[in-house]
């Protein structure tokens, strides 16, 4: 039986990837008790209680690259943080920790590791976060999922290439019919458009152009806003009168189950989105945001657009004609889109939760 305790959060792109490693876990060893650690200001303290995973938090702030009054208290949280999570850890007593990246991880994992506990990262993106960076010195191992990525660790004999869980989680799910809960036709293709975990306003503002155009065609569209966003876009004058053939919504819980029905992603580049869309096979018009650290997202998406397995649009260049143009071109040639999803799918690490666990398990033997 393991005992493992995993942390990451701030927004989905760091959570699903540490859900998708605990329900692989959980399927290959039922008994194993699992303990999530994360912040009550994340996504982490809504999505994870919901899956019925333990919870518990500690209270932490990200690092300013500038000194300033706040950064004293910062480093105050910190080492209240990191002597909250030994606390934690004392009680829990995981035989291995995990973190998935987001400030919360940074001293979850350091005072794992200044208590000799076996420990691991998950870096999902082509290039690590600042989190990552500080650990990578006193971690075990770092999992990795763009070759990329290898640059940012001096550590190179901590690297593992393990590709991103989620991608396993989302493979084994079946087609369904439930786009008919959005009131969409399950036997027509199906653009989704998303920016990310939180939703992307440069997006939502292309997109609700865009969708005007979607009268009339053979395809049908699903919009989903992002929670924050949501009520500013249905108080538009552009969302009256919006086509037939398209549904908006804030959040879909459980996007992997509706993955299999996608013919075409529309969205941002974040990591975790890109591991669904190469496990599944979808083409993708991708928009990478601008306002991450070190431009990342630019080159998560390159990695893709490289292997002719996704199209890019900048976002200073996006609007919503462009969006719909690409749009069509990909709905509009069987032959193009196709050539994209199995170049996407050659892209895909369908078997990366095992991969992560055997790198956590070879640590606990
Ligand atoms: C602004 C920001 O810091 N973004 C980062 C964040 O993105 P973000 O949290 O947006 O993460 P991703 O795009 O990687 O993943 C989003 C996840 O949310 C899910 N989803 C999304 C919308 C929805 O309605 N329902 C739903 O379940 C998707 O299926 C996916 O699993 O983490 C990623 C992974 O480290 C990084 O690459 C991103 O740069």
């Amino acid at each position: 039986m393991m005992r493992l305790l995993v942390s990451g959060g701030g927004t989905g792109g760091h959570i699903y990837p540490a859900l998708a490693l605990i329900e692989d876990l959980k399927e290959k060893d039922p008994t194993a008790e699992i303990l999530y650690v994360g912040t009550s200001r994340g996504l982490e303290s809504r999505i994870v209680p919901d899956v019925g995973i333990d919870f518990k938090t500690i209270e932490i702030q990200g690092f300013k690259r500038s000194l300033s009054l706040k950064n004293l208290k910062t480093i105050y949280l910190f080492l209240k943080s990191v002597h909250d999570s030994k606390k934690i850890i004392k009680t829990f007593k995981p035989d291995v920790v995990v973190g998935t990246g987001g400030y919360v991880c940074g001293s979850v994992l350091y005072a794992a590791a200044r208590m000799k506990i076996p420990t691991v990262i998950h870096e999902q993106n082509s290039i690590a976060g600042v989190t990552n960076k500080f650990l990578g010195h006193f971690v075990d191992k770092i999992c990795i999922c763009f070759d990329h990525a290898k640059d940012d660790f001096p550590e190179k004999e901590k690297i593992v290439f393990t590709g991103n869980p989620r991608a396993q989680q989302v493979v084994k799910i079946k087609k369904s019919d439930r786009l008919k809960e959005f009131g969409l036709d399950p036997s027509k293709r199906t653009v989704l458009i998303f920016g990310g975990s939180r939703g992307a306003r440069r997006i939502n503002e292309s997109a609700l152009e865009a969708i005007k155009y979607f009268k009339g065609q053979p395809w049908q569209g699903l919009f989903v806003t992002g929670r924050v966003h949501y009520d500013k876009i249905m108080a538009s004058p552009s969302a009256k009168d919006l086509p037939q053939n398209v549904a908006i919504v804030p959040y879909v819980n459980d996007m992997p189950s509706i993955l299999p029905e996608i013919s075409l992603i529309v969205g941002r580049a974040g990591a975790t989105s890109l591991a669904e869309i190469t496990a599944l096979g979808i083409p993708s018009i991708l928009i990478p945001s601008p306002y991450v650290t070190h431009d990342h997202q630019t080159y998560n998406a390159m990695s893709l657009v490289e292997k002719k397995a996704a199209l890019m649009i900048k976002e200073a260049e996006l609007d919503g004609q462009k969006l719909f143009d690409a749009v069509s071109e990909l709905e509009n040639d069987a032959e193009l889109s196709e050539k994209m999803a199995s170049n996407a799918k050659a892209a895909g690490v369908p078997d990366a939760a095992d991969r992560l666990l055997s790198v956590l398990e070879s640590l606990v033997r």
